[in-house]
């Protein structure tokens, strides 16, 4: 099916938005008059940058307040329209999209919306254009797309027909079956469909829409549900998003503009009409890959946390070290030296990494260079939103090259690669810039095939920390994206890994035996866990001696603690018991507060 997006959804000039949209591989584009207006382009100059660019001009919009009104009002909304057609036609845009009268002088008059509907849509008819007519959920009196489709279908005029917004339509009907009176309305009626999304807010609806809107399958509504109905019904326009956004307004359009082809691709593969590569989910976590300036303080970590370097890369300054399946390199290459030490690549173990690639670049991850040189075996590398480059690789698989063939290994290094299973990956925790986590998680789920789970709020002393995190259903492969408070250091934009141990207070003492250090946490903290849990006697003493965090869920336990932060980047040591889902949320808001505290204590 085509795809369009309108130019409001973008940020920038026109000729911006245009582009972007182009480069995104959309086949057209709504026109928002404000983006017209604003334009030092002609519309023929305009129609001609569309022409260039391969795009379509699908719908211009929006003409507002025309119908169900006084007779002189209306005539005055007739001579408006007439300035709007010409428009159009030098636009060469030949639909129109009308939305439900707002103005309080509205009348509550069906008859009279229909009638007047009809007469625009006359006028219309001689430039050759089509009227949209769309409910908007806060029309004065029509409000709903069943009540749209009646006035229109009372008109019974062949240049008109209704415009569905699941915006509008969804932010008022939460039962599906509410909206399959959708398949009743015919195809060749439904002139237009505008796509968008919303986190479920419970909030006016103006605002909602005008500052909340997303892409498909980034907010809460069932979208596939809805365009199936509409596809049932017939309708065989494009698929256009609409999406009014106060982050996308602000941020790159080139970027936004792929965020939301790639949100159309998932749609239309949720209900078929287009079949990328099928998502091959990771099974495993392959490697972490730090990237420093310095190898030394973070070695001294690993070494304290009981890793061993292994191997040494054949051809490049990049040490593996490695504690059971818990494997870290770390990069100290020229091109790395100029950031800090941060977490800058992930191996994801795939069962075929090839299809993992091919469906990556089928939504629109940039693919990388691949990091070859002529013995190393290929790895298939794609960015993540934030520039994490993700490998997707085997590790000792029989048939598939092995990423570690361009390793060599330590002579006598201090333990086996193998020694100690019980070790492994937990989770990794990545910070995303403000603008874009929802691209991120989008992202994870349709390009990796993670599951997104809840959503989850920290207090950050300055500030608040979205976190969320995207996990295979078994957990394998657990990726906590965090947006962070604005900075006041370098806590909100820390990223860490996550240690799995079946032995945290063990782990943590041979730690710290080792010269490692841990972050402390306050006393006030341990009262508060004697107040909330019974433990063993000498359990919280424990705890409180080494800084280790406890919760509990209905499924199990989780013990975990901290070391200090090199750079951007710090180890937790994780020991998750029974089926406990979470990342220990509730002692957040005390580990960042600590981190904040502890900001002089850093270093190795
Ligand atoms: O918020 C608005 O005014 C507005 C305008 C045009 C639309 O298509 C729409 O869905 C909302
Ligand atoms: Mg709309």
């Amino acid at each position: 099916m085509r795809t369009s997006i309108a130019t409001v959804s973008l940020s920038g000039s026109l000729t911006e938005k245009l582009t972007a949209a182009s480069r995104a591989g959309f086949d057209g584009v709504e026109i928002f008059e404000n983006d017209l207006l604003a334009s030092p382009l002609t519309p023929e100059e305009i129609r001609a940058r569309c022409a260039d660019l391969g795009l379509t001009i699908d719908l211009y919009q929006p003409m507002r307040d025309v119908e169900a009104l006084p007779e002189e009002d209306f005539a005055r909304a007739l001579r408006r329209a007439r300035h709007k057609f010409e428009l159009m036609g030098r636009l060469g845009a030949d639909t129109v999209l009308v939305c439900s009268n707002v103005s309080p002088q509205a009348l509550d008059d069906d008859a009279l919306a229909a009638e007047q509907l009809g007469r625009l849509a006359d006028l219309a008819q001689d430039h050759g254009i089509r009227v949209a007519y769309e409910a908007l959920a806060w029309g004065r009196h029509i409000n709903t797309y069943d009540h749209a489709w009646r006035v229109v279908e009372a008109a019974g005029h062949p240049s008109l027909g209704t415009c569905l917004d699941s915006f509008h339509i969804l932010s008022r009907y939460g039962d599906p079956k509410d909206i399959e009176g959708i398949e009743d309305i015919p195809g060749d009626k439904i002139f237009f469909l505008q796509l968008a999304d919303a986190p479920l807010l419970g909030m006016d609806l103006l605002q909602w829409s005008r500052h909340y809107r997303c892409f498909p399958g980034q907010g809460g509504f069932d979208l596939a549900g809805l365009l199936r109905h509409v596809l049932r019904a017939g309708y065989t326009g494009p698929l256009s998003l609409e999406v009014f956004n106060d982050v996308f307004r602000q941020s790159d359009a080139g970027r936004t503009a792929v965020d939301a082809r790639r949100s159309l691709l998932v749609l239309q593969e949720q209900v078929g009409t287009a079949a990328p590569p099928a998502p091959t989910a990771p099974i495993g976590v392959a490697f972490a890959e730090l990237v420093t300036p310095d190898a030394a303080p973070v070695s001294a970590v690993l070494g304290a946390l009981g890793f061993a370097r292994t191997a040494r890369h054949r051809g490049k300054p990049v040490d593996l070290w490695q504690r059971g399946d818990a494997r870290i390199l770390v990069n100290t290459g020229p091109a790395e030296r100029r950031e800090g030490t941060r977490l800058a690549a992930v191996g994801l173990e795939t069962p075929d990494p090839a299809a993992s690639a091919h469906r990556a670049e089928a939504l629109l991850a940039p693919v990388l260079p691949r990091r070859r040189s002529p013995e190393d075996a290929p790895l298939e590398a794609v960015a993540a939103p934030d520039g994490t480059e993700l490998f997707f690789c085997a590790t000792g698989h029989p048939r598939l090259p092995d990423w570690r063939a361009d390793f060599g290994y330590v002579e006598g290094a201090g333990s086996a690669p193998d020694d100690d299973a019980r070790w492994g990956v937990d989770h990794l925790s990545l910070t995303q810039p403000w603008h874009q986590f929802d691209e991120a998680v989008l992202f994870h789920r349709a390009v990796l095939g993670l599951r997104p789970q809840e959503s989850v709020d920290v207090a950050d002393p300055y500030g608040l920390l979205r976190s969320r995190a995207v996990t295979t259903d078994d957990g394998a492969v657990r990726i906590v994206l965090t947006v962070g408070a604005a900075p006041v250091d370098d806590t909100a934009h820390a990223q860490h890994i996550a240690l799995a141990t079946d032995d945290v207070v063990g782990a943590a003492r041979a730690y710290r035996a080792a010269g490692g250090r841990l972050l402390p946490i306050p006393d006030n903290y341990y009262a508060d866990l004697a107040a909330r849990f019974e433990f063993a006697d000498g359990e919280l003493e424990t705890y409180q001696e080494l800084g280790i965090l406890y919760d509990r869920d209905a499924q199990g336990t989780f013990r975990h603690c901290y070391t200090h932060t090199v750079g951007r980047v710090f180890f937790e040591l994780v020991q998750r018991e029974g089926a406990y889902r979470g990342y220990g949320a509730p002692n957040a808001p005390v580990r960042l507060a600590a981190q904040h505290a502890a900001r002089g204590f850093t270093g190795g």
